[in-house]
């Protein structure tokens, strides 16, 4: 068991790129400690041997996953695993009274049809994802506090849906009109070995992939029904850039009223995100970058009207390893266990 006052935590899929965050994110984090890192083919190596900058920080074995006995000495577990398998794992932890974080998109649907149709799995757990609450604590904090278990973002949903969320909520856009364009780094691929995300390939390269029909489409269309009240289709185009780490999501759509202007629409944005520590509101004519978020939790946001056609123009930048993974799944543990939001989470900015 965990020191007194501390939670027991673990995380199962430690040596991919979300497990390696969280567990960075972990040590450090005043509420909990770390006491089982789990995997498949890493099983049995030292956490430190894969990754030998944190070997005197971590001096836990990545073991075989055993879900009584993770139960048994975990109150909380972070799924960090390809789709398809955390739906194989949460409700056993869930029965035994475990709080679940799942960072893929298992849990993230509350249909299974539309799982289905766009992950190409079947799936026979729809009792338990209708208990799931989407992660993303800016519109579901209440929720998530409540929650057992949590269907973390996608990365490109997170940085879209916090530059759309204000318009829809408020009905200030033609919510068909909305057009997503994002682009992210290599790590938003995961860390096992894939062609595409070669040095080689991805280098001094830029192209967009899975254009009409990436499976981030449904999950971004689900939460602006939601804000909209009624069902919203969006056009979801995501690309591949030459970076490592972040993306920039910018996002159009027409504005109902044509009259709005820059300042009034920095004014509601500022509004909706008052209490969200995580959402940084840029000045007037200033515009996110994403390497302003590098290594944070935060999405800075930049907000610009076109009169000409009438069009607001919202750009979002996050790390996708942090607000669109494992920082957020973070944030979402605080409000699970009724902590600060902020807590455990690295607070530096690189924008005043
Ligand atoms: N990368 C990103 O930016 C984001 C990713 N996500 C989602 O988070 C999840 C994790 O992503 P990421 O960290 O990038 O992925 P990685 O490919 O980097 O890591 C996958 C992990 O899953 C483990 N794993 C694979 N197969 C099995 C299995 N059969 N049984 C047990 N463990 C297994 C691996 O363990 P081992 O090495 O031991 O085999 C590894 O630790 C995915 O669902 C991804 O879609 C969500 C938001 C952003
Ligand atoms: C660059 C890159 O390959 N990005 C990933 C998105 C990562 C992510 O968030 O995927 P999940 O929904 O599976 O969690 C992709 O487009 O598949």
């Amino acid at each position: 068991m965990g020191d007194v006052g501390r939670v027991p935590v673990g995380i199962i899929g430690a040596s991919g790129y979300g497990g390696v965050q969280l567990v960075r994110l972990l040590i450090d984090h005043p509420g909990v400690e770390l006491v089982y890192l789990g995997g498949e083919s890493s099983a049995g190596k030292a956490f430190g041997e894969l990754y030998p900058h944190l070997n005197h920080r971590v001096d836990l074995i990545i073991e075989p996953i055993d879900l009584d006995q993770i139960a048994a000495r975990c109150q909380v577990v972070f799924l960090s695993l390809p789709n398809g398998l955390a739906c194989q794992m949460a409700p056993a932890l869930l029965e035994k009274g475990c709080k679940v974080l799942d960072l893929s998109a298992d849990y993230r649907f509350s249909n299974l049809e539309t799982y289905e149709n766009w992950y190409g799995k079947t799936r026979s757990d729809q009792a338990i994802a209708e208990t799931a609450v989407y992660g993303l604590p800016e519109l579901y904090r209440d929720r998530i506090a409540e929650a057992q278990l949590v269907g973390c973002p996608g990365c490109y949903p997170t940085a879209s849906l916090l530059a759309l969320s204000p318009l829809l909520k408020q009905g200030l856009i033609v919510p068909e009109t909305a057009v997503i364009d994002a682009k992210s780094g290599t790590s938003g691929g995961g860390r096992q070995a894939k062609t595409n995300l070669l040095l080689a390939e991805a280098d001094n390269s830029f192209a967009a992939y899975g254009v009409a029909r990436h499976r981030h489409t449904p999950e971004i269309e689900q939460v602006c029904s939601d804000l909209a009240g009624h069902e919203v289709l969006v056009q979801f185009t995501p690309h591949l850039i030459p970076m490592v780490r972040g993306i920039l999501s910018t996002v159009y759509a027409t504005l109902r009223d044509p009259g709005l202007v820059r300042e009034d629409l920095l004014t509601i944005y500022m509004a909706f995100y008052r209490s969200s520590p995580w959402v940084k509101i840029l000045p007037s004519g200033v515009y996110p970058q994403t390497k302003w978020a590098t290594g944070t939790n935060l999405c800075y946001i930049g907000v610009e009207v076109d009169p000409r056609t009438d069009r607001i123009i919202v750009m979002s930048a996050i790390d996708n390893l942090m607000k669109g993974q494992a920082g957020q799944a973070i944030q979402c543990l605080n409000l699970m266990m009724g902590w600060n939001e902020t807590l455990g989470l690295p607070q530096l900015s690189f924008y005043p």
